[in-house]
């Protein structure tokens, strides 16, 4: 297929009866982590929701694989191969690995595809998914996302709470999902990270776009981080905007 595999032209979403996204247009191409980046509150999250059709997109148009997913509701978005790994999202702890990983199994989604990817989870099969590590859950996280056979896997923050160490990998297992030909669009705290996996980048200010480009061009400027999270940079604050925004 040539030309972005998800293609956002214009995109508004409101949460309630409250606009917070503006006319957001964005690519992701496939084969590629394309990386959402913003301070808190600059509507990420919505704009993910207003992807995977939990918030109301007001304007604009969703296409997934040349096939328009606006008017669709959510659970056809997920049958057309949209996969949306929500921020906080769990396990369920009582059953085991695989258990975890059947239930989210359709298409051609396959095991010991996710058990090649993570290892980890392959040595802990029969174990409750409830005794895993922070990370580990993180990973059968992925895994589910990953059986349910996406074209396109939104992900939101799956750092929180967890060692820079844990999230290393992660951001590794997400950019191994690329090479299973499965485009990501990842929201990520440590930006940093996120501009090393990703190829390119869209900054989120007040629900618009303020920066769209390759990630090398964002990759390590912490100065132009911190103005594009926060405003300008006060004199002499390169430094802290680079551990601001990680
Ligand atoms: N359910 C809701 N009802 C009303 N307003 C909401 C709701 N969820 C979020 N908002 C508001 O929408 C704005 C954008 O929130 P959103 O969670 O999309 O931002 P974000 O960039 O993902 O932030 P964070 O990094 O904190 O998750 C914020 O002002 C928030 O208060």
């Amino acid at each position: 297929m040539s030309g972005p595999v998800l293609a956002l032209k214009g995109v508004s979403v409101n949460r309630g009866e409250v606009p917070i996204v503006h006319d957001v247009s964005l690519d992701v191409e496939p084969g590629t982590v394309t990386v959402v980046l913003g301070a808190n509150g600059a509507g990420k999250t919505t704009l993910m929701d207003g992807i995977a059709g939990l918030a109301k997109a007001t304007s604009g148009t969703i296409q997934l694989g040349g096939t328009a997913m606006e008017r669709l509701p959510v659970y056809k978005r997920a049958q057309a191969g949209l996969g949306y790994v929500e921020q906080a999202r769990t396990v369920f702890r009582t059953l085991t690995v695989e258990q975890n990983l059947l239930v989210s199994r359709s298409g051609a989604g396959d095991l010991e595809t996710v058990y090649g990817l993570f290892p980890e989870l392959n040595k802990r099969r029969g174990l409750q998914a409830g005794h895993l590590s922070g990370g580990e859950q993180q990973m059968l996280v992925l895994g589910r996302a990953l059986i349910s056979d996406p074209k396109v896997v939104l992900i939101d923050e799956m750092s929180l709470g967890l060692a820079p160490v844990v999230v290393r990998r992660l951001m590794h297992a997400v950019k191994d999902l690329v090479g299973l030909g499965i485009a990501v669009l990842l929201i990520e705290q440590f930006a940093n990270l996120a501009l090393e996996v990703g190829a390119n980048a869209y900054v989120l200010r007040k629900g618009r776009v303020v920066f769209d480009g390759p990630c090398d061009e964002l990759r390590g400027d912490g100065e132009r981080l911190h103005e594009f999270y926060f405003g300008a940079v006060p004199a002499g604050a390169g430094a802290e905007a680079e551990g601001e925004t990680r």
